[in-house]
């Protein structure tokens, strides 16, 4: 028997029925992100996609008692990958190799390009109108990837397209917390640019620390735009962040949703199609977002900087410009 109190919360619990897909869902981070997603009560379908593995995953996350129905795809068994995305409404992309010591980013460009660019192209096949959140690296890239391919499908929706960069957020909260003795919970950080050392721009001018001397700031400043070498160097072969993405996608992605339900000021910052830069040749850029039912609602402009971060903005500029090329002529020119 429910008390009276359980019964009231039961029959008074709304749940949106929204259907999320993991492309990737087998791997190290696609395992932790499923788990979190299938614990979000906005998600009810829940879809697991991978080469392999993600069946397996699929019957583990079935036995927990949350309001989505779980499953897993693989491409042995008819069409998995069609079936995981029939009109989903998000999308998210872990698929692809991660780094070892001494690689970049952009060293992963010629494994994940192609990776991306196929799943892009399903995408655009069997869920034109979902919302489409990369993760695999280098995201300067890969999100210009999966917009040309949408672009040649003739379904490019520049509003439902996210680079992932909420670890670098998170992450600058955890480690300004750190330098400065305070509670990472309520620290807010302000990331722009991109995805990949110094195209990453941790404002903290515009945080309640902006008087923090100069040598800790720019400690602080590596450390966000290296915060992934770090894991890298620590897993030592074995990969790169995977539990700390895992919560950053399941953040950003529940943001998505919260977007959808219509809740106000859900505002991130992520790496979208954008007009902040575009008269110098850049076409994506990570900025605040405002998230709405129809994914972006508004862009916000980066706000006012300091001249040692105007500097850092130009240096970034410069990379992510060729990074973004780099990722649209893989599609163009193929
Ligand atoms: N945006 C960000 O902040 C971050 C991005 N990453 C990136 O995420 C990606 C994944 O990293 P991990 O999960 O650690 O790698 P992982 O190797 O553990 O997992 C990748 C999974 O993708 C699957 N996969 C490969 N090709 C596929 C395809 N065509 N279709 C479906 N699944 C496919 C593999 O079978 C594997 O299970 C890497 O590119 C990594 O650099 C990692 C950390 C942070
Ligand atoms: O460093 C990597 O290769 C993975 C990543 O993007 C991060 O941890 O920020």
């Amino acid at each position: 028997m429910f008390s009276r109190v359980a019964r009231r919360a039961f029959s008074t619990t709304k749940f949106n029925p929204y259907k999320v897909t993991v492309l990737g869902a087998g791997g190290g981070i696609g395992q932790p992100l499923s788990l979190l997603l299938k614990l979000n009560h906005k998600v009810t379908d829940l879809r697991l996609y991978d080469l392999r593995g993600a069946k397996g995953v699929a019957t583990d996350l079935s036995h927990i008692p949350t309001n989505s129905v779980v499953r897993g795809f693989t491409p042995d068994e008819g069409d998995g990958l069609k079936e995981a995305l029939k009109d989903t409404d998000v999308v998210l992309i872990p698929a692809g190799v991660p780094r070892k010591p001494g690689m970049t980013r952009d060293d992963l460009f010629s494994i994940n390009a192609g990776i991306v660019r196929d799943l892009a192209a399903a995408i655009a096949e069997n869920a034109p109108n979902a919302a489409v959140l990369v993760i695999s690296n280098p995201v300067n890239s890969t999100v210009p990837i999966v917009a040309e391919v949408l672009k040649s499908k003739g379904v490019y929706n520049p509003k439902k397209l996210f680079g992932v960069t909420t670890l670098d957020v998170i992450r600058a909260s955890r480690f300004i917390s750190e330098v400065e003795g305070t509670n990472p919970t309520t620290e807010k950080v302000t990331v722009v640019g991109g995805h990949s050392g110094i195209t990453i721009i941790p404002l903290i001018s515009q945080t309640k620390h902006k008087l923090m001397d100069k040598e800790k700031r720019e400690a602080l400043i590596h450390r966000i735009q290296f915060g992934g070498d770090e894991v890298v160097k620590a897993k030592n072969g074995a990969g790169s962040a995977t539990l700390s993405m895992a919560q950053a996608g399941a953040k950003f992605a529940n943001s998505v949703l919260a977007g959808f339900e219509g809740e106000r000021d859900v505002i991130e910052p992520t790496f979208v199609d954008s007009p902040l830069y575009k008269s110098e040749g850049i076409d994506f850029f990570a900025s605040p977002v405002q998230l709405g039912p129809r994914g972006v609602e508004k862009i916000f402009p980066i706000g006012e900087i300091t001249a040692e971060e105007e500097e850092m903005l130009a240096k970034c500029k410069e990379t992510l410009k060729k990074n973004i090329e780099k990722g649209e002529k893989f599609v163009t020119q193929a």
